[in-house]
């Protein structure tokens, strides 16, 4: 392993720098740096060789040229082994460079600042950085390079146990995370400058670099699939991606898809406790109550069979009297997400299974201005697009039958509007008191799904509502839901049979009322 001699400092950052640079100094390793850097590192007594004595240049034009030259760069890049490259920089009076210990300007932090000028964010675009980082990431057979504070103190204690010396697998390593840093550099202006253009209302023009990998899962949707979880870097509300696990066994991939499923259900209540119980991403059961303990028997109760293996989203912090609730005997959930515990339930439940895994997300809300995106795969692309979070607006709901809703009416066609938007396609819900008796999720037909929720609700339904997730093509879930006693119905309208579909709905004395939009989820 070949011994690093020669380090060059520079750093925006200057967390940690000077005992790095001290360790270094007494392993022997020479020190090169730049302005403020060499500045800090001269203030602890440390020998420094200023960037200018290197360049034999000024550094210039307010810190935009001071690293940019062939005596930095020919010193990072030469390879080492070879002969012609090592005559060529040695015929230039070049030293080679082995450590490059570098991070950049704070373009981030100064776009968050309040009131920020085009013209101060353009300032604090690093160029000399990155460059230097790039050299020495390529050229990692020979040169090491340090981008994270947090790193300093590891690879110390490496090159104090390697006679000065690091591995080229750690400098690998180092080379993939100073590539990924720079990645990710490169990708924030790109973002900031999209969005000072006129059309930065579009969607982005690279999305995965959005993303970044933070955990690997044992494998996917199936054994045979490799899996991983990513999180969206620019995450602004409490999600899946941000809860924390207090007890259990690792979430698995569709652990994961379903819990999100139940918690995006229950973020759409505020006003009042609300519990969902999620099969396969699918409500099975929903409530909404005065206390939390009634929401959740409203949702167990909803489907009892569906939920035994289920995930459950609770809008409330768990209380004991809860916990022992969902505990029951004859009972088994997956997870169990909340904004919090008492120290109570948590006992419960970490009691009562070994396995189960129990999140908790802090308070929930719906960062409507700024909700990220929604995406599906297909194969060989992407489809892109807004997250649904769209809040319905009640002055525009439109009673299009003879018969009017009762006022409980509409408090239940409210709560099962917001179900059924987090049902799969074609949805529909039944609901009675706030409870959801019936779902018929996914189906080819919508009279189908009808069916099915009529099924599921088994009288329960009688005098009850229906939410339909998009219009009506025939009238025929109507006369459904009319065989069923359902009192009214909300849907979204748009059928070039409405006509028909209202018909039908005054024939049976349904009330019926439109949206205006559609909630689709396939
Ligand atoms: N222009 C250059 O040649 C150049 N070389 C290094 N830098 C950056 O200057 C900063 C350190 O500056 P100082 O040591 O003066 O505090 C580092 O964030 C480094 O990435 C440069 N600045 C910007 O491009």
């Amino acid at each position: 392993m070949a011994k690093i001699h020669q380090a060059l400092l520079s750093v925006s950052n200057k967390e940690g720098l000077v005992e790095f640079a001290k360790g270094l100094h007494k392993l022997g390793v020479t020190l090169i740096s730049t302005g403020g850097t060499a500045r800090k590192l001269k203030e602890e007594g440390l020998p420094v060789i200023g960037i200018s004595e290197v360049t034999n240049f000024p550094e210039m034009m307010d810190g935009r040229v001071k690293t940019l030259h062939p005596a930095v760069h020919g010193g990072i890049l030469a390879v080492r082994d070879n002969e012609e490259h090592m005559n060529q920089i040695k015929a230039e009076g070049i030293k080679p460079i082995d450590l490059i210990v570098c991070n950049l300007y704070p373009f981030a932090e100064t776009i968050a600042k309040e009131g920020v000028t085009l013209e101060e964010a353009i300032e604090n675009i690093d160029i000399g950085g990155p460059t230097m980082i790039r050299s020495a990431a390529k050229n990692f057979n020979d040169v090491a390079v340090v981008v994270d504070p947090s790193d300093y103190t590891g690879i110390l204690e490496e090159l104090e146990a390697n006679e000065v010396a690091l591995s080229v697998y750690k400098k690998m390593e180092l080379s993939y995370k100073a590539f990924h840093h720079t990645a990710q550099y490169d990708h924030l202006i790109q973002d900031y400058l999209a969005k000072q253009l006129k059309d930065a209302e579009g969607l982005p023009e690279v999305m995965l670099d959005r993303y970044e990998k933070i955990a690997d899962l044992r494998y996917g949707e199936n054994p045979h699939q490799k899996a991983a979880f990513y999180k969206e870097k620019d995450l602004t509300e409490p999600s899946i991606t941000t809860a924390k696990q207090h007890h259990g066994k690792e979430l698995s991939f569709n652990n994961i898809n379903d819990t999100n499923g139940a918690l995006e259900l229950v973020k759409e209540f505020t006003d009042k406790p609300a519990v969902a119980v999620i099969k396969h991403a699918n409500p099975c059961g929903m409530g909404v109550g005065d206390t939390l303990l009634e929401a959740y028997e409203k949702g167990y109760a909803g489907d009892p069979l569906s939920a035994y293996g289920s995930i459950v989203a609770l809008n409330r912090e768990v209380t004991e009297d809860v916990a022992k609730g969902i505990a029951g005997e004859g009972k088994f959930v997956e997870v169990v997400i909340a904004p919090g515990y008492t120290d109570e339930a948590l006992e419960v439940l970490k009691a009562r299974w070994k396995n189960v895994r129990i999140l908790e997300t802090g308070d929930l809300f719906i960062n409507r201005e700024n909700a990220g995106y929604d995406m599906k795969k297909v194969t060989g692309g992407m489809l892109v697009q807004d997250r649904d979070v769209v809040e319905l607006d009640e002055s525009e709901l439109k009673v299009v039958t003879e018969t009017k809703p009762t006022k409980e009416q509409m408090k239940d066609l409210l709560f099962a509007w917001k179900v059924v938007k987090h049902v799969k396609s074609n949805a529909i819900v039944m609901a009675k008191d706030e409870m959801v008796v019936g779902v018929g999720a996914g189906q080819m037909s919508r009279v189908d799904s009808m069916i099915i929720a009529g099924m599921k609700a088994d009288g329960r339904q009688e005098g009850g509502v229906v939410a339909s997730d998009a219009f009506f093509p025939f009238p025929d879930a109507i006369e459904e839901a009319a065989k069923k006693g359902i009192k009214a119905v909300i849907q979204p309208g748009g059928s070039i049979r409405d006509e028909k579909v209202i018909e039908a709905c005054n024939k049976h004395g349904i009330a019926m009322v439109f949206t205006g939009r559609r909630h689709f989820k396939h």
